[in-house]
């Protein structure tokens, strides 16, 4: 059984006095531990598909279901890094991401050991300090990702959590996800604007149609683990990946672009 099954759905909203179809028909299966990377373009309801996951929106039509239960309230089995940042202006980096650990009532010391693991990994030691006022937009994005990694659920939804970085921390914030992930097992789904990042992260990318979203195709990615995010687009079994996801992706972008 998936561990996430997304059976018919779409969701709606209204702008203007007038109702349209955010993503339509959405059919989707994620196995425990799978990497599942999504990609699209623009306004096609990714983030929505993630909200819907999270439970903090509800489908107009169809079920969501997350380990065998439907998912009609905000699902604490997931971790959900949105694309805007969450960090609260007044806690330090330390202190912002300890917070999911003194919520869960983790002793102070315990904490610490935790997050100062999550901190090095994100490259950010010796800002525990900072205020995230004091911080770059990748660096930020950053201290949300250690925020997530010391939470520790079971599932991460991750939208375009590396969007912010520039090209070299964007491959080394790759591979360091990749490791944690083989680490942890944990349930991945990504969502970037990037193809080279979804084909060299996922077991599968999931490629959407322009508004209304939906899934148009799936494409397995058979590249060998463990991944060379630095080198992995040398390979025959990139390009081959790369070459076919585009010709469904390009599509989209040019029905964008031509509007
Ligand atoms: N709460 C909301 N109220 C009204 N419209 C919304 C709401 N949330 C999303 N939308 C609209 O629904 C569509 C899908 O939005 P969504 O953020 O899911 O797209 P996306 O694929 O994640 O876009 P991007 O890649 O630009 O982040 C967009 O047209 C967006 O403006």
């Amino acid at each position: 059984m998936a561990l996430i099954k997304f059976s018919g759905v779409s969701k709606q909203f209204e702008r203007n006095d007038e109702t349209f179809w955010a993503t339509r028909n959405i059919n989707l299966e994620v196995e425990k531990g799978e990497f599942l990377t999504v990609i699209g373009p623009s306004g096609c309801g990714k983030s929505t598909v993630l909200n819907l996951c999270a439970g903090i929106m509800t489908a107009d039509e169809g079920a969501i279901m997350y380990d065998g239960k439907p998912v009609n309230k905000v699902n604490t089995k997931v971790g959900y890094m949105t694309q805007k940042d969450n960090l609260l202006p007044w806690r330090t980096v330390m202190k912002n991401v300890e917070l999911g650990l003194e919520i869960q009532g983790i002793s102070r010391s315990e904490r610490e050991k935790r997050c100062r693991r999550y901190i090095e990994m994100v490259g950010l030691d010796g800002f525990e300090k900072h205020y995230p006022q004091e911080l770059s937009g990748g660096m930020r994005k950053r201290v949300s990702l250690a925020q997530l990694l010391a939470y520790n659920p079971e599932t991460l939804l991750l939208d375009e959590p590396f969007g912010a970085l520039d090209a070299q921390l964007r491959l080394i914030m790759q591979d360091k996800l990749l490791e944690i992930w083989k680490e942890t097992k944990k349930t991945i789904i990504f969502v970037t604007h990037d193809l080279d990042e979804a084909v060299s992260l996922g077991d599968r990318v999931a490629v959407f149609s322009k508004r209304p979203g939906t899934i148009k195709m799936i494409e397995k990615i058979n590249i060998p683990r463990p991944r060379d995010v630095y080198n992995i687009r040398l390979s025959p079994d990139f390009s081959k990946a790369h070459t076919t996801l585009w010709s469904a992706l390009k599509d989209e972008f040019e029905l964008e672009v031509s509007i």
